[in-house]
């Protein structure tokens, strides 16, 4: 197996009384889009501001791409690494692609590339406006834009879609795909569960510094034992017939649901599918939210 795009060993930061992240250790593979979940404070930038090696761990060593991030080499590395911050800086006087030279140039990268930016995060038609006048989903992008420079090998985006449109995310996971195909190990932060749950290879669930789970959301959902819910697609008289003695819950006037464990699930299936006047069923996995929520609960 190739060496990890990045690997965490006991990474520990504090500030203060507040023990921001506790002895995180974490490996992501390259190439794989990587999602970093948690609560607010959970440390999720914290992570991301040691990985790019703008503050320094108490404890722990970080590997960005095989180097140490307190290696001699670490500056190379840091050119490879693209960084959408939660909270961009975009100067209002500069046009979109003013502010891409102007970070180009900070980079080290093609000023060329800046036009081939703007297109990709669809914001070529406004790259001579000045970013006084963008709105919060265009300064978005432009944000994203200027973290693409220099063709990155490793992406750590933070809330990148905070802002934007149901079609602007759609356009922006379709650009993380083709960065995915184009060989770059992706890591973000959302707190739209519902988003990242189809998008992503892996999750890690933070909580108060913790990684307290991680793995593909199949595996976490498998992990985690919460019940699935078969609909089923009834009858009038077999809609009460399975609220009466299956315990369904009536889910409208022609469905009904019932909770199962996953150990239970195709027993249950056989069950309904012998059931007169029932002629369809849905599965429904449990949400990566329910999930999450599961994992704050076993907190309190
Ligand atoms: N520079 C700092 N000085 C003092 N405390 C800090 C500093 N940076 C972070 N913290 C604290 O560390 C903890 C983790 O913060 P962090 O910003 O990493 O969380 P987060 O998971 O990114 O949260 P959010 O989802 O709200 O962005 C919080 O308690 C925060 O108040």
């Amino acid at each position: 197996m190739n060496a990890p795009a990045i690997e965490l060993t006991g990474v520990t930061k504090r500030f203060g009384e507040v023990e921001a992240v506790r002895g995180v250790s974490l490996a992501v593979a390259p190439g794989r889009t990587f999602g970093l979940i948690g609560h607010n404070g959970a440390g999720k930038s914290t992570l991301f501001r040691m990985m790019l090696g703008l503050i320094v761990p108490d404890a722990g060593t970080l590997r960005l791409l095989g180097e140490p991030s307190d290696g001699a080499r670490f500056r190379e590395v840091r050119q490879q690494i693209g960084y959408l911050p939660e909270h961009v800086a975009l100067y209002d006087n500069l046009s979109g692609l003013e502010t891409l030279r102007f970070y180009a140039k900070l980079r080290g990268a093609a000023r060329a590339e800046c036009d081939a930016a703007l297109e990709r995060v669809g914001l070529a038609h406004a790259a001579t406006r000045k970013v006084r006048g963008y709105s919060k989903g265009m300064r978005q992008r432009l944000g994203f834009a200027q973290a693409l420079l220099g063709k990155p090998k490793l992406l750590f985006l933070d809330e990148p879609t905070n802002g934007l449109d149901p079609q602007a995310i759609h356009d922006f996971y379709r650009v993380i795909a083709e960065l995915k195909a184009e060989g770059a190990t992706v890591v973000l932060t959302s707190h739209i569960l519902a988003e990242i749950e189809q998008r992503v290879d892996e999750v890690a669930i933070l909580r108060e510094g913790r990684i307290v789970a991680q793995g593909s959301v199949a595996e976490l959902r498998e992990r985690a034992e919460l019940p699935v819910r078969l609909i089923v697609r009834v009858t009038a008289e077999a809609r009460e017939r399975l609220i009466a003695t299956l315990g369904a819950s009536a889910e409208d006037a022609a469905h009904v649901a019932l909770s199962v464990n996953r150990g239970d699930k195709l027993a249950r299936i056989a069950q309904l599918a012998a059931e007169p006047g029932v002629s369809d069923l849905r599965l429904v996995e449990p949400s990566l939210e329910a999930v999450f929520l599961e994992h704050s609960q076993e907190a309190a």
